[in-house]
């Protein structure tokens, strides 16, 4: 079976040194997976390994969800273009100037990659939201976040993979939804709250699968990842 995004897992290597995530990257294969970098391994790392793990031939998603004022996030986001990276991210939270900004910062350039915003985190539930003053439910605010990231311009966002039939409905098939909180049936799920199945988030419209500790923490990570991509029927 062919998928249109394949491969639409994207491994998270959070991990607090180089070698370790070369370790892990190099066991696994970029025509089964996308990796992710996020703030850990950056900050430890920094933008060698973001060369190195694309040396191997994967394609990244640099998670480092940009929140700043409108020139700060841009630039950011700019060098992350430069790296030549797949996919990039911000906080929609930011906001509409802070999303446009950086958009047309990086228009024009000869690599653009995914513009994705962050609409409300996988680890956080609804008594959480309320804590911080936003009214409405999760669904709702995860929906504003879309709609206002969509008119900005942007590709897509990060949601739970619950979200993502409203997310579709409400801002196109097209919009992109990159979808962590994923878990095998089996799998702890560890400080995420809003899960799913692989299974479950493929059969909902989810485009891209970000799974990490069910994969990085697995005896065998390779294994780990073909069950997954089994799972959601990109191999037989
Ligand atoms: O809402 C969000 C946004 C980003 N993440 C990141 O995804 C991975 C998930 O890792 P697991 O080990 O599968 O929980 C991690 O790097 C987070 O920083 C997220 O979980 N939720």
């Amino acid at each position: 079976m062919t998928l249109l995004h394949s491969p639409r897992i994207v491994v998270a290597l959070d991990y607090a040194d180089a070698a370790s995530a070369l370790a892990l990257a190099r066991q696994l294969d970029p025509k089964a997976c996308r990796l992710k970098v996020g703030k850990e391994l950056f900050t430890c790392a920094g933008p060698a390994i973001v060369e190195q793990l694309q040396a191997l031939g994967f394609s990244l998603f640099l998670d480092l969800k940009f929140h700043d004022i409108p020139n700060t996030v841009a630039q950011a986001v700019r060098a992350a273009a430069e790296l030549g990276v797949w996919m990039v991210n911000v906080h929609a939270s930011g906001g509409r100037r802070m999303m446009e900004t950086t958009r047309e910062r990086v228009e024009g350039l000869s690599h653009r990659p995914l513009l994705i915003a962050v609409t409300v985190l996988t680890s956080m539930q609804q008594d959480e939201l309320a804590e911080l003053g936003v009214q409405g439910t999760l669904e709702q605010h995860v929906l504003r976040l879309a709609a206002l990231t969509r008119s900005s311009g942007f590709d897509g966002v990060v949601s739970s993979a619950q979200e993502v039939q409203p997310i579709k409905q409400a801002c196109g098939a097209g919009f992109l939804t990159v979808t962590p909180g994923i878990r095998p049936a089996s799998a702890a799920a560890d400080d995420q709250a809003r899960i799913l199945t692989p299974a479950e988030a493929i059969a909902i419209g989810s485009d891209y699968l970000v799974v990490g500790r069910p994969i990085t923490r697995a005896e065998d990570p390779l294994a780990a990842l073909h069950a997954i991509r089994q799972e959601i029927g990109e191999v037989v």
